[in-house]
């Protein structure tokens, strides 16, 4: 091996797979702790004194992105306050072991935690979901309640941001999906480093421009704790073949990476696209692009015995719920089960109507009923 390329004197025991530059390890954990920290002030993503979640899903990802995020708020003096939010989406023999790993770093980092679960916010864990629906788009369910799960605990916990660990490796993937799906809604918004959620809160990714490369040698050298193993239940198809594309092509070059984010930070939609506007769900008040939210109709579709309700166009659940509605005017759920979590958790009980359109009510879950689970530390 050469000498590091940042001319400590040192030998090289690494390539940096995003420049190719040769390095000792203290250069390229420095190297790569400047970037994650240029990322953050160039987009003034966080305000001093900001209380900020970490999605923590256990994996490289969101442990490195804990880990950096501590180092850094103690180096610059963002003066943040961090913690931990895990979604337990039920799986057994995956996220029952990745949190174990959260709950270590929890430990390591003294970060507080707080884990919200699928069983809690809506009745069902994904072994159930499966079990219901079959591997074909378990990965929908999962998801779009993970997306409002982050949301609804970023609000449980009152936080100022929600950090998630997407890195570039996962934002080029998206562009590049976006790109061949011809979904011009998405592609506008896939690369922003600060998504509003709709509620407030905004979410950020302050390892944007990170390689998933570098920070699975970064893990390795800093000899992180984190949990590698794939989801047991089918992976995202789609995903998967831009996932692949991308690998391919950063063997060539791996300045592809970057340019397909650049190139999809650049692209201007034209503005007479058809762009949905948002707006709030008529049922849990998030975030939609519908009136009620994806969430609430997956919800809706596996309470009725309609697992399939919600896959597909939204043309398409409008026309089945409106055959269900005339089919049955009133649910044939009982009200206790009906719908029973997928409202918001901020409030008390309150009475909803039910998708079905009939005269059942539904509850939400009562918010002391998630409070009850405190923070651990
Ligand atoms: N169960 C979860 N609980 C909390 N946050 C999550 C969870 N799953 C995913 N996230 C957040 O979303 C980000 C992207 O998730 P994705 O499923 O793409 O995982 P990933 O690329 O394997 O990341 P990681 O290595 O952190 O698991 C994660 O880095 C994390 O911040």
């Amino acid at each position: 091996m050469p000498l590091c390329s940042a001319k400590c004197g040192k030998k090289a025991i690494l390539k940096r797979p995003k420049t190719g530059d040769a390095m000792c390890k203290e250069c390229f954990f420095e190297a790569f702790e400047n970037e994650v920290h240029f990322t953050i002030t160039r987009a003034k993503l966080f305000k001093p004194n900001a209380t900020v979640a970490i999605a923590a899903s256990g994996g490289k990802d969101s442990t490195v992105l804990a880990y950096v995020m501590k180092l850094l708020n103690k180096k610059y003096n963002y003066k943040l306050k961090l913690l931990l939010l895990s979604i337990d989406e039920g799986i057994t023999g995956y996220r029952d072991d990745s949190l174990d790993t959260v709950k270590q770093n929890r430990d390591d980092y003294e970060m507080p935690l707080k884990v919200m679960s699928y069983k809690d916010l809506y009745g069902w864990t994904m072994d159930e979901i499966v079990a219901e629906i079959g591997r074909k788009n378990n990965c929908t369910f999962c998801g779009v309640f993970r997306r409002q799960a982050l949301d609804r605990g970023a609000n449980l916990l009152k936080v100022d941001y929600l950090a998630t660990g997407h890195n570039a490796d996962d934002i080029a993937e998206t562009v590049l999906m976006n790109i061949l799906r011809g979904d011009l809604a998405r592609l506008n918004r896939c690369t922003s480093i600060i998504t509003d959620s709709g509620d407030g809160i905004p979410r950020v990714k302050p390892l944007k421009y990170a390689y998933e490369k570098e920070i699975v040698m970064y893990a390795y050298f800093r000899k992180l704790v984190y949990f590698s193993t794939e989801c047991v239940f089918a992976p995202n198809a789609y995903r998967g073949h831009a996932r692949v594309l991308l690998k391919d092509l950063e063997k060539i070059d791996p300045s592809v990476i970057m340019n397909i984010i650049q190139s999809g930070e650049s692209i201007k939609v034209n503005e007479t696209a058809n762009m949905p506007s948002l707006t709030n769900c008529m049922r849990c008040g998030y975030v939609s692009s519908q009136d009620i939210c994806k969430a609430c109709v997956l919800l809706e579709g596996l309470n009725k015995g309609l697992p399939r309700l919600g896959i597909g166009k939204s043309s398409k659940v409008k026309r089945i719920l409106n055959e269900n509605k005339l089919k049955n005017n009133s649910c044939n759920i009982n009200a206790s089960t009906c719908c029973r979590t997928s409202t918001g958790d901020v409030e008390d009980i309150e009475d909803k109507k039910c998708l079905c359109g009939g005269s059942q009510t539904i509850k939400s879950l009562p918010v002391d009923k998630i409070m009850s689970d405190k923070l651990t530390i």
